[in-house]
């Protein structure tokens, strides 16, 4: 068994190693750039004709209409399992417990007397929400998205999906959506959907955010749209898990959690980091044995490629590494694991103890599985009830604020020369005092 062929091994590396344990492997930029650009500027010239192009060259499928009918929407809820139906619901309420835990009480304060501040969080009226179909029909994700797009109260929710090489999509993302109240569902997927609701179609409206994980294509046309002012979620591209172990971890537990980031995409990478030189062993047998049945077998084997298993020294630097690394998703499958926890400042979504699988946060403990991947969680969160909302200051001055602020506004606005903003509240503060205008 030569499982160095499969997760490259680094046995306690000096820190001059440490940029290539966080490296990973890079979508070439240009190449996507100039593979989605004409994408994107074909479909906000020609609309649909250019939607029906690409979906004819990457999806393989002849459509005419890209909306989902009622039709369609009732052959799925038939056709889709009854034991799939109530697991939907059930994450379905779990991720709404979670998200609704998220709805902010906005306290009205006063700075001074006489001036009162408060926000409000408004829902972002149109929202655009991709759901990845090309290797999986990821209808986990519509639940992701859907449901805090509910509880914010987004007036109009588009949805767009790749079709299946038949042109349908599949039942579990149409039962999905079905369930959210979700009806404008198209079929298109790639970079022309993110075009498609970024600069709207005679089929498809343009929304003014856009969420969803998607591929790299995907990916590029989201960050190319943005430059265009369609605010997107956050950088949410090919999947990660870093998992922490020690030597009370179960190795088919954590080789079944690595393998399960690595069966998403040839481009996913999975991080191993432990203390213990037996289990790193071990768990790396265990990979190689749980790859031989897995349907997804070539591709979690090239995803492995890109993948390390570290022996680190001590616990401290395990934490350093991976806080460093940022990973999309971590596991700590150790004895003190909800110490160690407290101790991270960077990932996307933490998974604490022996029992907390990742695949429990893709599908249905509550929490959000769009998450920052490619390092991006040292600085984004993942989606969340606030990417739905805009949180919108007011302010409210009465004369005796105005009164007691005035004079401050006064200093500062004259120190950065901007008279005009001076005299915004000279002119009223001569007002108060004389009941006239002063020209
Ligand atoms: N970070 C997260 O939160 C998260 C969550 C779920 C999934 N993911 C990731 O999402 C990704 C899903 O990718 P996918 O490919 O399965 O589905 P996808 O829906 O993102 O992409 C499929 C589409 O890509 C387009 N496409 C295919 N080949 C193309 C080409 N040569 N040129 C231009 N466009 C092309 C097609 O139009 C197709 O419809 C995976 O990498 C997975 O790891 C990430
Ligand atoms: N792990 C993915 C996020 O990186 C989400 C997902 C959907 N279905 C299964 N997993
Ligand atoms: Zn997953």
């Amino acid at each position: 068994m030569n499982f160095s062929l499969m997760m490259k091994i680094y046995r306690n590396p000096e820190f001059s190693q440490w940029s290539e344990l966080l490296h990973r492997p890079a979508a070439d930029t240009r190449a996507l750039e100039s593979a989605v650009l004409p994408i994107l500027e074909a479909v906000k010239l020609r609309g649909d004709a250019a939607l029906r192009e690409y979906t004819a060259r990457f999806d393989g499928v002849a459509l005419t209409d890209f909306s989902v009918s009622e039709s369609e929407f009732q052959a799925a809820e038939e056709s889709c399992p009854k034991d799939l139906k109530k697991a939907i619901r059930l994450a379905q309420k779990n991720i709404e417990t979670f998200h609704r835990s998220q709805i902010e009480k906005h306290e009205e304060v006063e700075t001074l007397p006489g001036v009162r501040c408060w926000r409000r969080s408004v829902p972002i009226e149109r929202v655009g929400l991709y759901v990845p179909g090309g290797s999986a029909p990821l209808y986990s994700t519509l639940l992701m998205l859907g449901v805090p797009a509910r509880i914010a109260g987004c007036s109009e929710i588009v949805v767009c999906t790749p079709p299946q090489p038949d042109g349908t999509v599949h039942p579990a993302i149409l039962f999905t959506a079905k369930t959210l109240g979700l009806s404008k569902v198209f079929k298109v997927g790639g970079a022309q959907a993110i075009a498609a609701m970024a600069y709207g179609t005679e089929s498809i409206p343009a929304v003014y955010k856009i969420f969803g994980p998607g591929n790299a294509y995907v990916t590029a046309a989201k960050q190319l749209v943005a430059r265009d002012g369609v605010a997107i979620d956050l950088p949410a591209g090919p999947s990660e898990v870093a998992v922490i172990c020690d030597a009370t971890a179960q190795p088919a537990f954590v080789a079944a959690d690595l393998l399960s980031q690595a069966e998403h995409g040839t481009d996913s990478q999975v991080l191993l980091i432990t203390w213990d030189e037996n289990t790193l062993k071990a768990v790396m047998r265990e990979v190689e044995r749980q790859l031989t049945d897995l349907p997804r077998r070539d591709i979690a084997q090239k995803a492995l490629e890109n993948s390390k298993a570290i022996l680190v020294n001590t616990p401290d630097e395990a934490l350093q590494l991976s806080n460093a690394y940022a990973p999309e998703h971590l596991i700590i499958a150790c004895a003190d694991a909800r110490a160690l926890a407290q101790r991270v400042t960077n990932a996307g979504s933490v998974f604490i103890g022996h029992y907390s699988c990742e695949s429990a946060g893709d599908y249905a403990s509550g929490t959000n599985h769009t998450l920052p991947t490619g390092g991006y969680a040292r600085a984004y969160s993942g989606v969340s009830l606030d990417s739905f909302v805009k949180k919108i200051t007011f302010q409210h001055l009465s004369p005796d604020g105005l009164r007691r602020l005035g004079p401050v506004i006064e200093t500062m606005a004259e120190a950065e020369n901007l008279s005009a903003h001076r005299r915004a509240v000279s002119i009223r503060l001569n007002y108060l005092k004389t009941n006239t205008i002063d020209r």
